[in-house]
């Protein structure tokens, strides 16, 4: 390693109306090198990040850039610096067009000054290619997955020459294999000597990808070291405080009557002859990759996409749902994937988004208890975690994983009889993902029966009591939770096996 690093941040401070947020934090990184920033939700991560990008001035501290002290005054100069930020929320404008969003700010214009669209095309073509992306870039961003949006800002600091990009869970809507080829990316961009810092949530990715890592608990630095020299459960007793386990949950309840009952449902290229049924207090999960339909499958049964065919029993009554208001009515509540985009309201307040579908909870004489209202919040704050100073501030102030947070406990306090999940802990860091597997066992202990959608095998594993893995819009395989393994669910997640012919 060389003896100055590309960037250091010197005992860096930052409060927010009073509040603490980071207490004289350090961190270096070098040229050339992938350096893993985690924390916990509301750790401190993305305000470092913002102060480096010039979103945010620090109180107090200072800035090197490659030994030179520098102020990030704005996000213009910071990017001056060689620095590019792609934020959790990506900042594409979805009424512009690919090329337009890449060369958004640094038009190419010919000699005449007009813009040269043709050129700027070609470039984007070029560099979208490197990342084996192929797309047109006349097409307007807001027909995009999310997964390309990432994928182009990404591309975006490619364009820009960046020295260094930091990269704040960029995983999150990216497919297996986007992910490799990400990973590839980062590794090749390394090599020509750009640094990363990368946050992330999934400790395997990062021990997968990042050579150094930098821990923050409560705005403080706890530790930097080489990834090596750590194990993951040395790592995540840094960010957590305490050790977690990782062990399967118990589940000693009974279960009670049927719920939920599904055949045949079918929807031409998205799913095809869907079984499965769910008790009362029985936790479901549904896995595969990008791709497997399982959130197509899912948002038709909650009545956001009405083209499909077959039976859907609630509680043993037949019948067609076409619209979310009628599922909500039957009893039936779906925490969508991507809260951040789908299920906040910015300008409201944090506990307001907490109570938005469980009003009459709080109403009385057609007046909203205020402090019912908070002291409901207090309770899913602890067991929660989230860390919030005041809770009448407005959502978009939490951090990413504190206001997803918010949502669990929204859909929790609407306390509906089926709970569909889509991806629960996606965002939230190892200790609060505990409490939150913790909080709907105990919704199902209850009686409430749970549905989980999740990418991530070990997370079916540890909380469900059936297991469906889905490939291509079909159930490949289905098993009790304790009967399977990782391993074993990938071969029916890529389609190398599969049960029968007709599970599901
Ligand atoms: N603009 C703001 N106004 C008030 N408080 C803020 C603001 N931005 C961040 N905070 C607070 O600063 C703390 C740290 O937030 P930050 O977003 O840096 O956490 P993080 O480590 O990135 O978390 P996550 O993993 O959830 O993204 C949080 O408690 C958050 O509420």
């Amino acid at each position: 390693m060389t003896s100055q690093p590309f960037v250091a941040m010197n005992q860096i401070e930052k409060s927010f109306n009073g509040v603490p947020v980071l207490k004289k934090v350090t961190l270096e990184v070098e040229k050339g090198e992938i350096h893993a920033l985690l924390g916990e939700n509301g750790a401190g991560k993305s305000t470092l990040m913002n102060i480096l990008g010039g979103v945010h001035q620090p109180d107090s501290g200072q800035i090197f850039i490659e030994g030179k002290q520098v102020t990030m005054a704005n996000p213009h100069i910071s990017q001056t610096h060689g620095i590019s930020f792609i934020h959790q929320e990506l900042n594409m404008v979805g009424d512009l067009k690919v090329y337009e969003n890449m060369f958004l700010g640094s038009e190419i214009r010919n000699k005449a000054g007009f813009l040269n669209v043709e050129e700027m095309c070609r470039q984007t073509r070029e560099i979208l290619a490197e990342l084996g992306v192929f797309l047109n870039p006349k097409e307007y961003v807001r027909n995009l997955a999310t997964s390309y949006k990432q994928l182009i800002e990404i591309s975006k600091a490619l364009l820009h020459k960046s020295q260094l990009i930091i990269m704040d869970e960029p995983t999150t809507s990216l497919a297996e294999h986007e992910v490799g080829r990400l990973f590839e990316l980062m590794r090749n961009l390394k090599k020509s000597g750009v640094s990363i810092i990368y946050i992330s949530h999934k400790l395997k990715e990062i021990q997968a990808v990042c050579d150094r890592y930098t821990v923050l608990r409560d705005g403080q630095l706890v530790k930097t070291d080489d990834m090596q020299s750590g194990n993951l459960e040395e790592i995540t007793k840094l960010m957590v405080g305490k050790a977690i386990s990782q062990e399967r949950f118990v589940h000693e309840h009974e279960f009670g009557e049927m719920a939920l009952e599904v055949e045949r449902l079918s929807s031409p290229g998205l799913f095809k002859d869907i079984d499965f049924t769910v008790r009362k207090g029985q936790i479901v999960g549904f896995t595969g990759l990008a791709g497997d339909g399982r959130t197509e499958l899912f948002e038709s049964l909650f009545g956001y996409r009405k083209k499909y065919t077959g039976t859907i029993k609630v509680k043993g009554k037949a019948m067609k749902i076409t619209h979310p208001r009628t599922a909500l009515q039957a009893g039936m509540g779906y925490v969508p994937k991507d809260r951040k985009e789908n299920a906040i309201i910015k300008d409201l307040s944090v506990v307001h988004n907490m109570s938005l579908s469980s009003m009459g909870n709080f109403e009385r004489w057609g007046f909203i208890q205020d402090k019912r209202e908070l002291e409901k919040f207090s309770n899913y704050e602890k067991t929660l975690n989230i860390k919030v100073a005041n809770p009448r501030i407005t959502i978009d102030k939490l951090s990413g994983g504190n206001q997803q947070k918010v949502i669990i406990a929204k859909w929790l306090e609407a306390d509906t009889d089926i709970l569909i999940f889509d991806n629960p802990t996606q965002g939230i860091d190892v200790g609060a993902k505990q409490e939150i597997y913790q909080e709907i066992l105990e919704l199902a202990k209850l009686g409430k029966a749970i549905i989980i959608l999740s990418s991530e095998a070990p997370e079916v594993l540890r909380i469900c009591h059936v297991i469906n893995v889905m490939y291509h819009g079909e159930i490949t395989a289905r098993f009790m939770g304790d009967e399977t393994n990782e391993e074993e669910i990938m071969h029916y997640a890529t389609g190398a096996k599969r049960e029968g012919e007709h599970i599901g």
